[in-house]
């Protein structure tokens, strides 16, 4: 039982979340939070299709530039998805002392929670992660429960 991690769901309900990075991760991420009622905001010098698209119906703002610290100062949840380590170390730093809810991609050690793959349907909502050694086992088991939960089989 060493490695398992309580899931805690919390209501969206407007709050602001900002993701650092623009790249595949981040707009995985990003289509995650869409299903979401949050308010949320990607800083990256570049961003996917994906994001762009969101961003141009108006589903999220945009930054466009680099991480900068006192982005962080009013947020609710922070998610450090750039491929620079240094500048991912730091937003998980500064996230913790500022006391928000932070995941940091490339290193488990220095998040407090962990980004879960997310099914969802206006019943029911379901987080799924792994103990951080099983990236994989993740996945399978999400697709897994995706077609449950999306594809409405109950
Ligand atoms: C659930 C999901 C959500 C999402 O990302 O949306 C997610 N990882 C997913 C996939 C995935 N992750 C990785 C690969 C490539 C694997 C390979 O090639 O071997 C793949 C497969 C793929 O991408 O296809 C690599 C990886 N992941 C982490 C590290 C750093 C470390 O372990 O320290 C590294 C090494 C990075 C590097 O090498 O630098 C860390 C974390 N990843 C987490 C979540 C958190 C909980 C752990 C978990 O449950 O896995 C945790 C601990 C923290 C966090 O990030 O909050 C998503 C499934 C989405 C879906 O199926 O919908
Ligand atoms: N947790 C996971 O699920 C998972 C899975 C695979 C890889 N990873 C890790 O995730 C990281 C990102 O992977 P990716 O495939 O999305 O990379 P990517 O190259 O597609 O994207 C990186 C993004 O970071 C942005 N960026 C770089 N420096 C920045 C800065 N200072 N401020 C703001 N944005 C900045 C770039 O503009 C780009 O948009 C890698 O470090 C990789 O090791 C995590």
């Amino acid at each position: 039982m060493e490695n398992r991690v309580f899931p805690v769901f919390v209501p969206s309900d407007g709050k602001k979340v900002i993701v650092f990075g623009g790249g595949k991760i981040a707009s995985r991420r990003v289509r995650s939070l869409m299903e979401f009622d949050f308010d949320v905001t990607v800083v990256s010098s570049s961003i996917t299709e994906e994001i762009r698209d969101f961003a141009d119906a108006g589903r999220l703002t945009y930054i466009e530039g680099r991480y900068r610290p006192s982005y962080i100062d009013d947020q609710f949840m922070v998610i450090a998805c750039t491929d620079d380590r240094e500048v991912n170390r730091s937003i998980g730093f500064i996230a913790k002392e500022h006391g928000c809810l932070v995941s940091v991609c490339d290193s488990k050690e220095e998040c407090n929670f962990f980004f879960p793959a997310i099914a969802v349907n206006d019943e029911v909502t379901a987080g799924i992660v792994g103990s951080g050694r099983t990236h994989h086992i993740t996945k399978r088991a999400a697709a897994e429960v995706r077609k449950i939960i999306e594809g409405k089989a109950y």
